[in-house]
Protein backbone atom coordinates (compact mmCIF):
# COMPACT_ATOMS: atom_id res chain seq x y z
CA UNK A 1 0.00 0.00 0.00
CA UNK A 2 1.25 3.43 -0.87
CA UNK A 3 1.77 6.48 1.52
CA UNK A 4 -1.50 8.25 1.48
CA UNK A 5 -1.67 12.02 2.13
CA UNK A 6 -4.40 13.35 5.67
CA UNK A 7 -7.65 15.14 4.09
CA UNK A 8 -6.52 18.48 5.55
CA UNK A 9 -3.80 19.24 3.45
CA UNK A 10 -4.21 22.45 1.04
CA UNK A 11 -3.31 23.14 -2.30
CA UNK A 12 0.51 23.11 -2.89
CA UNK A 13 2.55 24.62 -6.09
CA UNK A 14 2.42 21.45 -7.47
CA UNK A 15 -1.23 21.58 -8.25
CA UNK A 16 -2.12 19.12 -5.46
CA UNK A 17 -4.84 19.81 -3.59
CA UNK A 18 -4.80 16.92 -0.75
CA UNK A 19 -6.58 14.10 -1.08
CA UNK A 20 -8.97 12.86 -4.11
CA UNK A 21 -12.95 11.91 -4.45
CA UNK A 22 -13.93 8.38 -5.21
CA UNK A 23 -14.62 7.97 -8.51
CA UNK A 24 -17.67 5.53 -8.70
CA UNK A 25 -18.43 4.15 -12.60
CA UNK A 26 -21.70 2.03 -12.53
CA UNK A 27 -22.43 0.14 -15.58
CA UNK A 28 -21.88 2.97 -18.32
CA UNK A 29 -21.79 2.75 -21.76
CA UNK A 30 -21.99 4.96 -24.87
CA UNK A 31 -23.93 3.96 -28.14
CA UNK A 32 -24.32 6.66 -31.26
CA UNK A 33 -26.76 5.18 -33.79
CA UNK A 34 -26.07 1.56 -34.15
CA UNK A 35 -21.86 2.07 -33.24
CA UNK A 36 -20.91 1.43 -29.99
CA UNK A 37 -18.30 3.69 -28.51
CA UNK A 38 -18.12 2.03 -24.98
CA UNK A 39 -19.34 -1.46 -23.54
CA UNK A 40 -20.76 -1.57 -20.36
CA UNK A 41 -18.26 -1.09 -18.00
CA UNK A 42 -17.97 -0.36 -13.77
CA UNK A 43 -15.07 0.53 -11.79
CA UNK A 44 -14.59 2.17 -8.26
CA UNK A 45 -11.32 4.47 -8.20
CA UNK A 46 -10.56 4.53 -4.16
CA UNK A 47 -9.57 7.84 -2.92
CA UNK A 48 -5.73 8.78 -3.71
CA UNK A 49 -5.08 5.52 -6.04
CA UNK A 50 -4.38 5.41 -9.79
CA UNK A 51 -6.07 2.97 -11.86
CA UNK A 52 -4.64 2.73 -15.75
CA UNK A 53 -7.37 2.18 -18.35
CA UNK A 54 -5.76 -0.28 -21.16
CA UNK A 55 -7.40 -1.98 -23.89
CA UNK A 56 -6.67 -2.21 -27.96
CA UNK A 57 -7.29 0.91 -30.26
CA UNK A 58 -11.02 2.09 -30.44
CA UNK A 59 -11.84 -0.27 -27.39
CA UNK A 60 -13.33 3.08 -25.98
CA UNK A 61 -10.95 4.46 -23.36
CA UNK A 62 -11.25 8.20 -24.26
CA UNK A 63 -14.74 7.94 -24.56
CA UNK A 64 -14.54 6.19 -20.53
CA UNK A 65 -12.45 8.77 -19.78
CA UNK A 66 -14.16 11.71 -21.02
CA UNK A 67 -17.92 10.65 -19.76
CA UNK A 68 -15.79 10.43 -16.26
CA UNK A 69 -14.40 13.80 -16.59
CA UNK A 70 -18.25 14.71 -17.06
CA UNK A 71 -17.32 15.95 -20.93
CA UNK A 72 -19.70 13.18 -22.58
CA UNK A 73 -23.33 12.14 -21.04
CA UNK A 74 -23.44 8.49 -20.90
CA UNK A 75 -26.00 6.52 -23.27
CA UNK A 76 -26.32 4.13 -19.36
CA UNK A 77 -25.21 4.07 -16.20
CA UNK A 78 -23.78 6.97 -14.27
CA UNK A 79 -20.66 8.41 -12.34
CA UNK A 80 -20.41 10.39 -9.09
CA UNK A 81 -17.16 11.99 -8.39
CA UNK A 82 -17.09 12.18 -4.80
CA UNK A 83 -20.97 11.94 -3.94
CA UNK A 84 -21.43 14.30 -6.82
CA UNK A 85 -22.94 13.67 -10.42
CA UNK A 86 -19.46 14.09 -12.55
CA UNK A 87 -20.40 17.03 -14.91
CA UNK A 88 -17.77 19.61 -16.18
CA UNK A 89 -20.36 23.01 -15.58
CA UNK A 90 -20.88 21.95 -11.86
CA UNK A 91 -18.13 24.04 -10.25
CA UNK A 92 -17.86 21.60 -7.41
CA UNK A 93 -16.19 19.02 -10.36
CA UNK A 94 -14.51 21.73 -12.09
CA UNK A 95 -12.42 22.55 -8.81
CA UNK A 96 -11.04 19.31 -8.41
CA UNK A 97 -10.99 17.73 -12.02
CA UNK A 98 -7.82 18.17 -14.25
CA UNK A 99 -8.25 16.00 -17.06
CA UNK A 100 -5.77 15.83 -20.53
CA UNK A 101 -8.42 14.85 -23.27
CA UNK A 102 -6.97 15.90 -26.79
CA UNK A 103 -5.50 19.19 -26.79
CA UNK A 104 -6.55 21.48 -24.89
CA UNK A 105 -6.73 25.63 -25.86
CA UNK A 106 -3.15 27.24 -26.66
CA UNK A 107 -3.24 30.52 -27.83
CA UNK A 108 -0.69 31.87 -31.07
CA UNK A 109 0.11 35.19 -29.34
CA UNK A 110 0.83 33.73 -25.61
CA UNK A 111 4.39 32.50 -24.51
CA UNK A 112 4.02 29.18 -22.96
CA UNK A 113 5.03 31.02 -19.53
CA UNK A 114 1.99 33.52 -20.18
CA UNK A 115 -0.11 30.42 -20.49
CA UNK A 116 0.69 29.10 -17.21
CA UNK A 117 0.60 32.63 -15.79
CA UNK A 118 -3.16 32.90 -17.12
CA UNK A 119 -4.50 29.72 -15.56
CA UNK A 120 -2.59 30.83 -12.01
CA UNK A 121 -4.31 33.95 -12.33
CA UNK A 122 -7.49 32.18 -12.94
CA UNK A 123 -7.47 30.21 -10.06
CA UNK A 124 -6.97 32.86 -7.84
CA UNK A 125 -3.28 32.42 -6.55
CA UNK A 126 -0.63 34.96 -5.16
CA UNK A 127 0.13 36.93 -7.90
CA UNK A 128 3.83 38.15 -6.00
CA UNK A 129 4.77 34.28 -6.68
CA UNK A 130 3.36 33.09 -9.66
CA UNK A 131 6.74 33.68 -11.76
CA UNK A 132 8.62 31.07 -9.41
CA UNK A 133 5.39 28.98 -9.33
CA UNK A 134 5.28 28.90 -13.48
CA UNK A 135 9.05 28.61 -13.62
CA UNK A 136 9.19 25.48 -11.15
CA UNK A 137 5.75 23.88 -13.08
CA UNK A 138 7.78 23.66 -16.56
CA UNK A 139 11.24 22.48 -15.20
CA UNK A 140 9.18 19.48 -13.71
CA UNK A 141 8.03 18.56 -17.00
CA UNK A 142 11.90 19.14 -18.42
CA UNK A 143 10.92 22.65 -20.51
CA UNK A 144 12.41 24.96 -18.35
CA UNK A 145 14.24 26.93 -20.87
CA UNK A 146 11.14 27.33 -23.28
CA UNK A 147 8.90 29.17 -21.32
CA UNK A 148 10.03 32.32 -23.70
CA UNK A 149 8.31 29.97 -26.63
CA UNK A 150 5.09 30.32 -28.30
CA UNK A 151 2.88 27.04 -28.83
CA UNK A 152 3.81 26.30 -32.46
CA UNK A 153 7.54 27.06 -31.89
CA UNK A 154 7.98 23.38 -29.99
CA UNK A 155 8.27 19.90 -31.38
CA UNK A 156 6.00 17.42 -30.88
CA UNK A 157 6.96 15.99 -27.63
CA UNK A 158 7.41 19.31 -26.40
CA UNK A 159 4.04 20.32 -27.04
CA UNK A 160 2.95 17.57 -25.23
CA UNK A 161 4.90 18.70 -22.24
CA UNK A 162 3.80 21.81 -22.73
CA UNK A 163 0.12 20.25 -22.56
CA UNK A 164 0.78 17.89 -19.42
CA UNK A 165 2.22 21.20 -17.86
CA UNK A 166 -0.94 23.03 -18.71
CA UNK A 167 -2.78 20.09 -17.05
CA UNK A 168 -0.66 19.56 -13.69
CA UNK A 169 -0.67 22.97 -13.02
CA UNK A 170 -4.19 23.87 -12.67
CA UNK A 171 -5.57 22.82 -8.94
CA UNK A 172 -7.13 19.18 -8.65
CA UNK A 173 -7.68 16.19 -6.62
CA UNK A 174 -8.33 13.90 -9.82
CA UNK A 175 -6.29 13.60 -12.37
CA UNK A 176 -7.77 12.38 -15.68
CA UNK A 177 -5.17 11.68 -18.33
CA UNK A 178 -5.34 10.08 -21.71
CA UNK A 179 -2.46 8.27 -23.30
CA UNK A 180 0.00 11.24 -21.45
CA UNK A 181 3.10 9.27 -22.56
CA UNK A 182 2.67 9.86 -26.10
CA UNK A 183 4.88 11.36 -28.16
CA UNK A 184 7.79 11.30 -24.73
CA UNK A 185 11.30 9.53 -25.59
CA UNK A 186 11.80 7.15 -22.77
CA UNK A 187 13.65 9.61 -20.25
CA UNK A 188 10.73 11.88 -20.67
CA UNK A 189 8.30 9.11 -19.83
CA UNK A 190 10.36 7.94 -16.66
CA UNK A 191 9.78 11.50 -15.62
CA UNK A 192 6.35 11.77 -16.44
CA UNK A 193 6.20 8.22 -14.21
CA UNK A 194 7.58 9.88 -11.06
CA UNK A 195 5.47 13.11 -11.03
CA UNK A 196 2.05 11.31 -11.48
CA UNK A 197 3.32 9.00 -8.82
CA UNK A 198 4.23 12.10 -6.53
CA UNK A 199 1.14 13.15 -7.29
CA UNK A 200 -0.58 9.69 -6.34
CA UNK A 201 1.10 9.51 -3.50
CA UNK A 202 -0.06 12.85 -2.36
CA UNK A 203 -2.89 11.74 -2.01
CA UNK A 204 -4.40 12.39 -5.80
CA UNK A 205 -6.72 9.67 -7.43
CA UNK A 206 -5.82 9.16 -10.62
CA UNK A 207 -7.73 7.60 -14.02
CA UNK A 208 -4.94 7.12 -16.97
CA UNK A 209 -5.27 5.69 -20.18
CA UNK A 210 -2.31 4.39 -21.18
CA UNK A 211 -0.52 1.93 -24.34
CA UNK A 212 2.54 2.38 -22.21
CA UNK A 213 4.00 -1.13 -20.11
CA UNK A 214 6.61 1.18 -18.27
CA UNK A 215 4.27 4.64 -17.25
CA UNK A 216 1.60 1.22 -15.72
CA UNK A 217 4.17 -0.67 -13.96
CA UNK A 218 5.49 2.75 -12.10
CA UNK A 219 1.49 4.41 -11.48
CA UNK A 220 -0.50 1.84 -11.36
CA UNK A 221 -2.26 0.47 -8.31
CA UNK A 222 -5.13 -1.50 -10.43
CA UNK A 223 -5.29 -1.95 -14.28
CA UNK A 224 -8.69 -1.93 -16.17
CA UNK A 225 -8.40 -4.35 -19.47
CA UNK A 226 -11.39 -2.82 -21.66
CA UNK A 227 -10.70 -5.53 -23.95
CA UNK A 228 -8.23 -6.91 -26.69
CA UNK A 229 -10.08 -8.57 -29.15
CA UNK A 230 -10.55 -7.29 -32.49
CA UNK A 231 -14.47 -6.43 -33.68
CA UNK A 232 -17.14 -4.44 -32.28
CA UNK A 233 -16.65 -4.03 -28.37
CA UNK A 234 -20.12 -5.14 -27.63
CA UNK A 235 -20.25 -7.19 -24.91
CA UNK A 236 -16.66 -6.65 -23.80
CA UNK A 237 -16.77 -6.47 -20.08
CA UNK A 238 -14.15 -4.19 -17.96
CA UNK A 239 -12.89 -4.89 -14.24
CA UNK A 240 -10.33 -3.75 -12.23
CA UNK A 241 -7.23 -6.07 -11.56
CA UNK A 242 -4.27 -6.07 -9.27
CA UNK A 243 -1.71 -4.11 -11.50
CA UNK A 244 0.46 -7.33 -11.37
CA UNK A 245 -2.04 -9.64 -12.56
CA UNK A 246 -1.01 -8.94 -16.19
CA UNK A 247 -3.32 -10.69 -18.63
CA UNK A 248 -1.77 -13.03 -21.74
CA UNK A 249 -2.03 -11.08 -25.21
CA UNK A 250 -2.14 -7.31 -23.36
CA UNK A 251 1.30 -5.47 -23.76
N1 LIG B 1 -17.92 10.90 -32.47
C1 LIG B 1 -17.91 9.59 -32.74
N2 LIG B 1 -18.90 9.03 -33.45
C2 LIG B 1 -18.91 7.69 -33.73
N3 LIG B 1 -17.95 6.86 -33.31
C3 LIG B 1 -16.93 7.38 -32.60
C4 LIG B 1 -16.86 8.75 -32.26
N4 LIG B 1 -15.73 8.96 -31.54
C5 LIG B 1 -15.14 7.76 -31.43
N5 LIG B 1 -15.85 6.81 -32.05
C6 LIG B 1 -15.58 5.37 -32.09
O1 LIG B 1 -15.74 4.94 -30.76
C7 LIG B 1 -14.84 3.89 -30.47
C8 LIG B 1 -14.08 4.22 -29.20
O2 LIG B 1 -13.20 5.30 -29.46
P1 LIG B 1 -12.15 5.76 -28.36
O3 LIG B 1 -11.45 6.96 -28.89
O4 LIG B 1 -12.86 5.87 -27.05
O5 LIG B 1 -11.17 4.50 -28.31
P2 LIG B 1 -9.77 4.32 -27.59
O6 LIG B 1 -9.83 3.01 -26.87
O7 LIG B 1 -9.44 5.51 -26.79
O8 LIG B 1 -8.80 4.18 -28.83
P3 LIG B 1 -7.20 4.51 -29.02
O9 LIG B 1 -6.45 3.49 -28.25
O10 LIG B 1 -7.03 4.35 -30.50
O11 LIG B 1 -6.98 5.92 -28.56
C9 LIG B 1 -13.96 3.74 -31.71
O12 LIG B 1 -14.40 2.58 -32.40
C10 LIG B 1 -14.18 5.01 -32.50
O13 LIG B 1 -14.09 4.76 -33.88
Amino acid sequence: MKPRATADQTADQSGSTGVGPRVTVDEVSKVVGDVTLLAPVSLVVEPGQCVVVRGRNGIGKTTLLKIIAGLLEPTTGSVLIGDRRADERDQAIRGRVAALLGAPAAYRDLTLADHLTLIDATWGRDAQSCEERVDAALHQVGIGDLGGRFPHELSSGQGQLFRLALTLFRPADLLILDEPEQRLDTQKRRALAAILSERRDAGATLLVASHDPLLTDAIADEVLDLGWGEGNPEGAEGHADEVDDDPAGSP
